[in-house]
């Protein structure tokens, strides 16, 4: 994508989306459509169930989710996907991996033909190994499909502290153009507001595999953080996972740099630095040897590296890509491998060229130089 000024002068874009449905009400969905609404959207939220619905119109609340925050009273939710997406101009899907196909599957029925739909969603399908807007377009084909992505945890975005995510959406020929006519920058645009800064990308391969990876990265962290090794480790994995993370990102058709932005490394770096993650935090708990299944007693909760990481390696394998940490990751979370013992043999790895690309078959030069 050249949006250098050089060739096409940036144009304001001057058509934002209006009528904004989001599909999935809980944190992250709840926290996207307050950012919508604030930035003077009107905005229809499906939820599945009737206390939801009551409590987001009549008390302007999520008690389940992120219920000591006040959502912006024009937000309406409905219980009817097709009163919530009927006349709509664009939709956001945010409900967790395993739901997105159902949920596609259901929007095809009553979506306005041509309305962008933006997937929200952090994975991979098992099987298909398909990503997660690769998925809603099986089921939701015409339909111009992005994703809207970064380091975001929901409550601070839904608090108002400055976040700032990437909309991508495929560039056609006359976005290239005019990039700020593209269906990502009229999304961008609807989504803005002092504390949400929005950048747009044409690369959703990219954007997608940031988001889905980093997941896995940030369980490995918390577990090595769990089972007591320190600083210079946990770098080591963020840098080594973003090395991951590009390499898969190209062997699909995305590309490198884009997984050094928000979606990369930013959310690499917010998930693998905080307890919030629920993905490091379930890491840290099967550090420290908490049985798998008393981490999630009581707390049915959406741990999106938990649920792909078996799905991420699969495609990885299918590719060609080697991903040791998320590798371990799996093992580990399979019970084919032991926590400490896998994270220590992380360590005694064949060297490796860094960045991969290089090619360590050829002479060494320094080595090559007469004395
Ligand atoms: N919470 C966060 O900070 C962020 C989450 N995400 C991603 O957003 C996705 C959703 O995560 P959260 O909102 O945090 O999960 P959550 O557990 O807070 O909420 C999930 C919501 O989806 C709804 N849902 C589940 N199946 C559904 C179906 N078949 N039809 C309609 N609704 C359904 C649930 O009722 C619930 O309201 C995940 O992929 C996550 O990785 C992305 C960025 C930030
Ligand atoms: O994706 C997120 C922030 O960008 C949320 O991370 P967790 O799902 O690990 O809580």
């Amino acid at each position: 994508m050249n949006m250098s000024p050089n060739i096409a002068p940036p144009e304001p874009t001057t058509h934002p989306y209006h009528r904004i449905a989001v599909i999935g009400a809980g944190s992250w969905g709840t926290a996207l459509a307050s950012v919508a609404a604030t930035a003077g959207r009107q905005v229809a939220m499906f939820a599945r169930d009737n206390e939801t619905v009551s409590e987001i119109n009549e008390r302007h609340r999520n008690m389940r989710y992120l219920g000591d925050i006040g959502l912006p009273p024009s937000i309406r939710a409905t219980q009817d996907m097709e009163d919530a997406v009927g006349a709509c101009d664009a939709v956001i899907i945010v409900v967790p991996s395993r739901a997105v196909r159902s949920v596609a599957a259901r929007l095809a029925l009553f979506i306005p033909e041509g309305i962008p739909v933006a997937v929200c969603t952090k994975g991979i399908e098992p099987v298909t190994g398909l990503l997660m807007t690769q998925v809603a377009e099986e089921e939701l084909d015409e339909t111009p499909l992005g994703t809207i992505s970064g380091p975001t945890f929901a409550r601070e975005t839904a608090l108002g502290h400055p976040t700032a995510a990437c909309v991508a959406f495929p560039f056609t020929y006359a976005d290239r153009l005019t990039p700020h006519q593209s269906v990502a920058a009229r999304f961008a645009h609807s989504m803005s507001t002092a504390s949400f800064q929005t950048y747009i990308s044409d690369d959703l391969v990219g954007v997608e595999i940031g988001g889905a990876v980093k997941n896995v990265i940030a369980i490995a962290c918390g577990m090595m953080t769990g089972a007591g090794f320190a600083e210079n480790t946990r770098a080591a994995l963020i840098t080594r996972g973003m090395d991951e993370m590009k390499a898969l990102a190209e062997a699909l058709g995305g590309r490198r740099e884009t997984v050094t932005g928000l979606s990369g490394a930013g959310d690499l770096t917010l998930t693998c630095s905080s307890t919030t993650s629920r993905n490091m935090s379930l890491g840290m708990q099967l550090g420290q040897g908490t049985p798998r299944k008393k981490c999630f007693e009581g707390r049915p909760i959406v741990v999106e590296g938990e649920a792909n990481a078996t799905s991420i390696m699969d495609l990885a394998r299918r590719v060609g890509v080697s991903m040791p940490i998320c590798e371990t990751v799996n093992a580990v979370l399979g019970g084919r491998a032991e926590l400490q013992e896998a994270f220590k043999n992380l360590w005694t790895r064949p060297i490796e060229a860094e960045p991969r690309a290089m090619d360590l078959s050829l002479p060494n030069p320094v080595a090559a130089t007469p004395v």
